[in-house]
């Protein structure tokens, strides 16, 4: 397990030097692969983040960027991370990046997941850059501990990118990147704000199995930082 932990003063000071960080990677696999690739969460926590990249400089148009899941509603939906990512980060400086869609028509998300993984194949890989989350009960992305689906999310043999997902504790059938798609990542990011989300990562690596707390599955297969603010 190789978690590094930084931690700031206050939440805006994280998202400062975290922009900085993710600029620089991005700048980096421009310069080295013509293209950078960046997989965000949804949820609250990343929201000033994703404003704060909006407005920095970087070669956006050769950047692609993805969700690590995505809740089956339609676009403009309350829910909906495509929403949160077109509305706040894919604007502005940011606006040309290229926004790679979880999220298609069909009408149940089981139905969706081949086309997720086709338009997810199209990017580079490695990604340069992945932003998880993680809830109160130790979920990331969609692994959600309570879903049915949660082990074949875990399972680094399945052979899959993307599975759809029906938790029980939260609300929307979903599409959530695999484990071994995330660890398909040059640079992985915790992003939490906090005590009690950092007290229950703690506690999760020291005495949760990883289906019980899928975070521990990423931590202990990959080096993470921990980006923390109170
Ligand atoms: O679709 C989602 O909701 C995210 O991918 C999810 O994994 C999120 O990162 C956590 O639930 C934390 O969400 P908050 O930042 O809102 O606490």
């Amino acid at each position: 397990m190789a978690l590094t932990t930084l931690s700031f003063e206050t939440p805006d000071a994280l998202t400062d030097a975290f922009a900085q960080d993710l600029v620089s990677i991005l700048k980096t696999g421009i310069k080295t692969r013509g293209r950078a690739s960046l997989i965000v969460s949804g949820g609250r926590t990343p929201l000033a983040l994703f404003k704060q990249l909006s407005e920095t400089e970087l070669e956006w148009d050769k950047v692609d960027v993805t969700l690590a899941d995505e809740r089956w509603v339609e676009e403009g939906h309350e829910a909906s991370n495509t929403s949160l990512v077109k509305n706040n980060l894919i604007q502005n400086k940011a606006a040309a990046a290229r926004f790679i869609e979880l999220k298609s028509d069909a009408d149940d998300a089981n139905e969706g997941v081949n086309a997720a993984e086709s338009n997810l194949a199209s990017m580079s890989q490695p990604f340069d850059a992945l932003i998880l989350g993680m809830g109160e009960d130790g979920h990331t992305a969609s692994l959600f501990p309570c879903s049915e689906q949660v082990l074949d999310g875990l399972d680094m043999s399945s052979g899959r990118t993307c599975i759809a997902v029906q938790p029980t504790t939260a609300p929307h059938q979903r599409i959530s990147l695999t484990l071994p798609a995330l660890l398909n990542s040059r640079n992985i990011f915790l992003h939490l704000t906090g005590e009690k989300k950092k007290q229950v990562l703690l506690d999760a690596i020291d005495n949760a199995t990883e289906a019980q707390k899928p975070i521990t599955a990423v931590v202990n297969r990959a080096p993470v930082t921990l980006m923390w603010a109170p």
